[in-house]
């Protein structure tokens, strides 16, 4: 690593974001692979100064005037990478695993090298996805442990052990074809960890956890962007540290000029959130961005992601572009029927428990009042609206269909029923609730005598032939189309 060392020594003391930059670069444009393990020390060494222990301001002015980008001293960093490669270069022994591709012994004995150095501290605090974290704090989040394991291998020159990605859960790939799965970190709370096992057993479960089959896998570039969107600018729960957020985010535009964001859905949406907040001057607006993690989601994991349409939902209920929200959220149902539900899926439950229970009814109440979102009123009035809520519904049913733990309870009844009452009547009875062409379900059903009530569904002419036909395919064109008037200005 001598060389590594001559070679990155030119770029301290880091003393601005431009410098971070340029080590970032040169580490990506090198004919060698970026160094994981450097870059989340010096990248958590930042984020840790910027957002842990601030300095208060006082009333002295020059303790607010002076830059609080931190200096970041090469002595720093080469002392917690010879820490990092002490620990797993003296924990592993090579020459027990054959040269060549690696096993899961090889995996499994890496990441126990990292599990066994935690503290047994609660472990879902922010900040602790990063080396510097593991290194001064002996602490990692879930994300963290599997991203070490990773960066442990690349030390130990197994470049076939990389990082697989889901919306929430991270483990590896490795073998000769990339296809062996591993275990290497916990999910959730109270869950046992099933460190070691593949997770074929998982995926057979359909479960949003694992994507089915659908997560990013990720090549050593990926893995960089894994590392700076996994960055946390948030100094507590009101106030992100801007300098964090502004290195976070032109790190995320470099890697994205370099294609490397192309197949990461939820790096993009980090990028869109932070161009919402900061936008950099000649690059796309954030609902472009957006849309190319849904494109990108749709390209490369077909359609299987969730988050793409719920950051840009997100966006556009905060933009009160109320419509255009509903919209997202009926596409990101239409995603999660093609999973059952499992207990280890809490995470996406809350996230479509939030937007049923809170934000349709907000909506619903905001344009219904005398408020001042009073001329968004004719949303009540739009057949398109309501198609899309009860797809969004359908989507959440279709989940729960053939699903070891439930979904729906009465409460989400409660709420469906305030939403759709305040729908004009005439409104509802506008939709087409006919069979979907190609939906070889409704096939079966003609065919069950027994399912009556589908069959005067399907076959009822008293519905209006024009009809807004609520039909649960791979909507690109629906939303692209909405967004297009977005764009237009005639949103309403
Ligand atoms: C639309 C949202 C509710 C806003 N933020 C969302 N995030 C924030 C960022 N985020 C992420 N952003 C980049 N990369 C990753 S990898 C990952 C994970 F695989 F689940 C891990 F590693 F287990 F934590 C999560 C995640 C998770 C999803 S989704």
């Amino acid at each position: 690593m001598a060389c590594f060392r001559d070679k990155v020594k030119k770029h301290f003391p880091l003393t601005d974001i431009k410098s971070v930059i340029n080590l970032f670069k040169e580490q990506l444009e090198s004919n060698e692979e970026p160094n994981l393990a450097l870059l989340s020390i010096v990248l958590g060494c930042i984020e840790n100064t910027l957002t842990l222990n601030r300095a208060v301001p006082t009333n002295d002015d020059t303790k607010l005037l002076r830059p609080i980008f931190p200096i970041v001293d090469f002595s720093t960093v080469d002392a917690l990478y010879t820490q990092f490669e002490t620990l797993v270069k003296g924990s592993v022994d090579l020459t027990k695993y054959p040269s060549g591709y690696s096993n899961r012994d090889l995996v499994k004995k890496i990441s126990d090298v990292i599990w066994s150095s935690l503290s047994r501290s609660f472990k879902d605090k922010a900040h602790l996805q990063s080396l510097y974290s593991f290194l001064t704090g002996n602490k990692l989040d879930c994300f963290g442990v599997a991203f070490g394991v990773v960066a442990a291998a690349q030390l130990l020159g197994r470049n076939d052990i990389h990082l697989s990605l889901s919306e929430d859960h991270a483990w590896v790939i490795f073998g000769e074809d990339g296809t062996d799965t591993a275990e290497v970190t916990w999910h959730g709370k109270g869950n046992e960890d099933k460190r070691g096992q593949s997770i074929a057993l998982s995926v057979a479960e359909k479960s949003w956890l694992y994507l089915n089959g659908h997560p990013v896998i990720c090549n050593r570039m990926i893995e960089v962007a894994a590392i700076v969107s996994a960055a946390n600018p948030s100094i507590n729960f009101t106030t992100d540290s801007i300098e964090m957020g502004a290195l976070q985010q032109e790190l995320l535009w470099l890697l994205y000029d370099k294609g490397h964001l192309s197949k990461y859905p939820m790096a993009l949406g980090n990028l869109g959130d932070l161009e919402e907040i900061s936008p950099t001057p000649g690059r796309p607006p954030p609902l472009c961005i957006f849309q190319e993690a849904i494109t990108s989601a749709i390209k490369h994991y077909d359609n299987h992601h969730v988050y793409p349409y719920t950051y840009m939902g997100a966006y556009l209920y905060r933009k009160r572009c109320y419509k255009e929200a509903i919209k997202c959220w009926a596409e990101a149902s239409n995603v999660i029927r093609k999973f059952n539900y499992t207990r280890e899926d809490e995470e996406i439950y809350k996230e479509f428990l939030e937007i049923a229970n809170e934000l349709i009814p907000n909506i619903v109440k905001a344009v219904s009042l005398n408020t001042l979102d009073r001329a968004q009123m004719n949303i009540l009035y739009n057949p398109e609206v309501y198609a899309d809520i009860l797809r969004f519904y359908d989507g959440i049913c279709e989940w729960e269909e053939g699903s070891s733990t439930p979904v729906l309870h009465v409460g989400w009844a409660q709420h469906l029923t305030f939403s759709l009452n305040k729908f004009d009547p005439r409104t509802r009875a506008k939709i087409d609730v006919g069979k979907d062409e190609d939906d070889e379900d409704s096939e079966t059903d003609e065919n069950d005598e027994n399912d009556n009530e589908s069959n005067s569904k399907s076959k009822d002419k008293t519905k209006p032939q024009n009809g807004v036909p609520v039909s649960t395919n791979d909507g690109k064109e629906t939303l692209k189309s909405a967004l297009d008037d977005l764009k237009k200005g005639d949103s309403t």
